[in-house]
């Protein structure tokens, strides 16, 4: 049975860089940042304002007008695209940091469209007569480079044509005196070998004419050259190797030479996703282009002739647009990390964006925007729109906020567009987008529902009665589904000096932490010195690992289960941090642990209180299971535990809160220090 990734937490942790930021100053000149942010903000049209009604208001997304500009187009990253308005102004680096599907690579597009129109430039390469592996490096002005070949090329046809013409004429002519003189024989030899004297001694005219590395067209916007994955030939150019190398068969080493990432990137936006991902060795070259502003390009495989080969400095000046998430910087080759830091910017992705009118109207705007972008589908009618705007709260599993990972949407867009498309309709409707959801649902998801059916098949997952130490919690399996993860509790005499808790189930730090705080409670709660005992927790059926603190109230009340012997009540679930003075504190994922549950056919979910704005489940499950919020760890007991009399209940809570309570008396709530 499989169960990938599953994660206790999924709680966004504050990133080490801060969201909102992080301009570091741009060495040469902070003044015309202030400047150009001025100009910046007068240069942005808000195209929300071309459209004369809120956009919630619509009877369909054609009614939409979708701006022209790319940067216009990027909804939720408003910092993000100030900083990128900057960048370009004065041809910034920028880091930006966040999840896959917010709109980076959109933003490094939109920075070319706004890098200021500088001449663009051709480069071309040229034989050294002097040094052939050395290839000599020109740069024209945008266009100049095509007619300049075009030029060398008409001049080594003509030289070509003449030098034939010759041949043939000198060719002629001794045959012609081999058939006056009789000597045929003679006369074809001498043809033969003038011919192929003439054919190898050729100075090779083509040979000659220098090539045409990098093109531009007057005018249009600058180059932008996506290196994200590339090897270092792809991006750093390379010099092809040449079987022949000699005897006048061989390809000159100008004509071999390839433009990388970096060289067609020049004057324009290179942009790198994953950064991390890149060698150490193009990390460091990609440091020196970005230092030198100029890069030689020479053979990337030792063993090829390409590497005798290395050209003159070959220019390069683009605007790195870096990209990753938070491990790709710790990933990233130190140097090159403090030269975007030096000049230029980082920024971090938001994840989410406020579910504000305004910004329901530019997610509004967002779905006329793929449906444009596709070409293919149908608008949404207002229905659909809404059903889009539910789902993206709910994805956003966050309170009062909408998803940023737009990417995701646009693909349910596509689908339920698609849907609707197949059955003729000139319209998507919401029931076109529910359709779509349970069609496009990622692989955790449908890995998900194939796990719960197998653990109800196999008993690993018990949905009703009670059971001693054994409690369903709660987990997500990679970002946005959920699954029930039953954690259960024996208590044994120690068989060492002292008692310990041992859990198992491949947990991380996180969650082997979790449980140790969970003993603390423990003791104050239930009374009993779990010095004499071992306490043993398994986590069910986790192959892939638990990460996170989330189910912290699942396992202190399998313990205080196992130790009091009293029953859980197997058709409630539950998920839970918890202090280590019993309160419940908020855990991330909250709307999928509750579809999970209700899939396995739980009847009560317990979540923290902290969370109940974060739940955003479809109707159907909403019918399915009770949510109960709680604040404290007596209160999960109080709907979790089975008590054969509803007074032995009340007593038993009662005291195990008194004694929680008298452990803690003397000791107030911290306090928050001033430092
Ligand atoms: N903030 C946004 N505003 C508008 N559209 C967006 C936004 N973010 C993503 N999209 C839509 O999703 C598509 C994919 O986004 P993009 O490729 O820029 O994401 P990304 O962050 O670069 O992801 P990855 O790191 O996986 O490449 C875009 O072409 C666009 O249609």
């Amino acid at each position: 049975m499989t169960d990938s990734n599953i994660s206790q937490d999924t709680i966004p942790e504050d990133p080490v860089i801060a969201p909102d930021t992080v301009p570091t100053a741009a060495p040469d000149s902070p003044e015309g940042l202030d400047t150009d942010a001025e100009k910046t903000e007068s240069a942005g049209s808000d195209s929300l304002e071309e459209n004369p009604v809120p956009l919630s208001e619509v009877a369909n997304s054609g009614e939409i007008s979708v701006p022209e500009s790319l940067i216009d187009q990027v909804i939720g990253q408003e910092h993000a695209v100030e900083v990128m308005r900057k960048a370009a102004i004065q041809r910034r680096h920028v880091l930006m940091i966040g999840i896959p599907g917010t709109g980076k690579s959109m933003l490094a597009k939109a920075m070319a469209e706004l890098l200021p129109k500088e001449e663009m430039q051709d480069i071309l390469i040229y034989p050294n007569s002097e040094d052939p592996n050395e290839p000599v490096v020109r740069t024209v002005p945008s266009g100049k480079g095509k007619e300049i070949v075009g030029a060398h090329k008409q001049e080594a046809m003509k030289r070509t044509k003449t030098r034939s013409t010759l041949i043939l004429l000198l060719i002629f002519g001794i045959m012609g005196y081999a058939l006056i003189s009789g000597q045929l024989l003679f006369g074809i030899i001498a043809a033969a070998f003038i011919f192929m004297a003439m054919q190898y001694s050729r100075p090779k005219e083509e040979a000659m004419v220098p090539k045409l590395l990098v093109s531009t067209k007057p005018d249009s916007i600058a180059p932008f050259i996506d290196g994200t994955g590339s090897h270092a030939g792809a991006l750093l150019g390379d010099v092809r190797h040449d079987p022949f190398q000699s005897g006048g068969l061989e390809t000159p080493a100008h004509d071999r030479v390839e433009a990388g990432g970096i060289h067609k990137a020049h004057k324009g936006v290179l942009f790198i996703d994953e950064i991390n991902t890149l060698t150490p060795h193009s990390q460091q070259s990609l440091l020196t282009a970005l230092q030198e502003g100029e890069f030689p390009i020479t053979g990337q495989s030792e063993r090829s002739s390409g590497a005798m080969v290395r050209t003159e400095p070959v220019p390069c000046r683009f605007v790195m647009v870096a990209a990753g998430n938070m491990d790709g910087v710790q990933g990233m080759h130190p140097a090159l990390r403090s030269r975007i830091r030096g000049y230029g910017y980082e920024v971090y992705m938001q994840e989410t964006m406020l579910d504000t009118p305004e910004n329901r109207d530019k997610f509004i705007r967002f779905i006329a925007q793929e449906v444009k972008n596709d070409g293919k589908i149908p608008h949404f009618d207002h229905e659909a729109i809404e059903e889009l705007l539910l789902e993206a709260r709910r994805r956003s599993n966050r309170k009062g906020h909408l998803t940023l990972k737009l990417r995701d949407m646009g693909g349910l867009i596509r689908v339920a567009g698609d849907l609707a498309r197949q059955e003729g309709a000139e319209i998507a409707t919401a029931k076109h987008v529910l359709d779509a959801k349970s069609m496009a649902r990622s692989i955790e998801d449908q890995v998900s529902d194939e796990y719960i059916r197998r653990s109800l098949e196999y008993d690993l997952t018990v949905v009703e009665g009670a059971l001693v130490g054994r409690v369903n919690g709660l987990a997500v399996m990679g970002s946005d589904s959920g699954s029930v993860l039953p954690i259960m509790a024996e208590v044994t005499p120690t068989q060492g000096a002292t008692g310990q808790v041992i859990a198992t189930g491949l947990l991380k730090e996180i969650a082997q932490e979790s449980i140790k705080n969970v003993s603390a409670i423990i003791k104050n709660f239930t009374g009993k010195d779990i010095r004499n005992m071992d306490v043993h927790v398994q986590f069910l059926g986790t192959y892939n690992g638990v990460e996170g603190d989330s189910a912290s109230v699942t396992v202190a009340t399998a313990i205080i289960s196992a130790i009091e012997n009293i029953p859980v009540r197997q058709d409630v679930a539950m998920t839970g941090s918890l202090s280590v003075r019993g309160n419940v504190l908020p855990i991330g994922g909250v709307t999928y642990k509750i579809e999970a549950a209700a899939k396995a056919g739980i009847k009560k979910v317990i979540i923290p209180q902290s969370n109940l704005d974060d739940v955003v489940i479809e109707e159907r499950y909403a019918k399915m299971v009770e949510i109960v919020p709680v604040t404290t760890i007596e209160e999960v007991l109080e709907h979790a535990l089975v008590f054969e009399r509803k007074e032995d209940f009340i007593a038993k809570i009662k005291e195990m809160s008194s004694r929680r309570a008298k452990a803690f008396a003397d000791k107030p709530a911290p306090k928050p220090v001033s430092v």
